[in-house]
């Protein structure tokens, strides 16, 4: 079985693939001072819980934290007994290889969204993930990732709207009922909420003004299908991409008889 991790800024998702299907996805907050041992304490016991056997032989990773890739690689070489295929680095094969400015350090999430979303729709795309940072992938016709647009993160705008003012507190993203608040509370989450919707709207409406060709737009992230409440802006929400998207590297680096 072939153990997909992504490991974000914010959350850590193990997930696993028989070939099929996903048997079960585990998250855990990501901290790059998790060890090994720990790891596999905690996923061993989530299998068990889930009744699922641990029978690993395969790895991949995307991570946009590097400080976290060692102790995953510790944990795939003493638990099972695999080297991981770690995206970005140069031994992972990518099906395009992305067209951006030279030197350029592209987010494995957003090589592996790319990937994802052009195994199951084909080119000409906007991915946008709503993870620590708000991502828009723009993905070419033949399927190569060839820019985009980061945007601070839900999660991060309401902390830092916390931080910064002294009367305001911490409060969850939400839909409010009105767009004019008559509490601070509400006024914070129309702020957000509205807002990241005409900033998704406005920055895509944008890329498709810039693209010349028709374009579809995915979502992802757990927030994406919080924000098409509000609009209609995606053609198809996916919690999976992420995921999907390390099935489709690994087996490409299969076909490519490099594993
Ligand atoms: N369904 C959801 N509802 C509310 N907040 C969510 C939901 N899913 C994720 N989040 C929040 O969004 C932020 C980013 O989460 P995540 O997608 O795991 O980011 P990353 O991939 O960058 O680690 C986190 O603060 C998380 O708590
Ligand atoms: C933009 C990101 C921080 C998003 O990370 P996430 O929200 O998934 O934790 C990550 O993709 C990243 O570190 N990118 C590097 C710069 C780039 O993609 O151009
Ligand atoms: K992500």
């Amino acid at each position: 079985m072939l153990l997909c991790i992504d490991c974000g800024n914010t959350n850590t998702v193990f997930s696993v693939w028989d070939g099929t299907r996903f048997l079960c996805t585990l998250r855990t907050a990501t901290d790059h001072q998790r060890t090994a041992d720990q790891y596999f304490v905690w996923f061993s016991t989530l299998m068990a819980h889930h009744k699922i056997p641990v029978e690993i032989t395969e790895c991949i990773l995307s991570s946009t934290v590097p400080r976290v890739v060692f102790n995953l690689r510790v944990l795939c070489d003493r638990y099972f007994d695999c080297r991981p295929l770690v995206v970005g680095k140069p031994e992972c094969l990518l099906p395009r290889p992305p067209r951006v400015d030279e030197g350029t350090q592209v987010g494995p999430d957003r090589l592996v969204n790319t990937a994802g979303a052009y195994n199951r729709h084909g080119g000409d795309l906007i991915v946008v993930d709503f993870g620590t940072a708000t991502t828009f992938d723009v993905v070419a016709h033949d399927g190569a990732y060839v820019g985009g647009i980061i945007a601070p993160g839900v999660n991060l705008s309401l902390e830092a709207l916390h931080r910064a003012a002294a009367a305001l507190p911490h409060v969850d993203v939400s839909k409010p009922q009105r767009v004019i608040g008559t509490n601070t509370v509400a006024c914070m989450q129309s702020g957000v909420f509205w807002g990241y919707i005409g900033l998704v709207r406005g920055i895509c409406d944008r890329v498709r003004a810039e693209y010349d060709r028709p374009m579809r737009i995915i979502g992802t992230g757990g927030l994406a299908s919080l924000f098409s409440q509000g609009d209609v802006l995606f053609d198809r929400i996916e919690d999976d991409l992420t995921m999907h998207g390390l099935t489709v590297i690994h087996q490409y680096n299969k076909d490519q008889g490099t594993l």
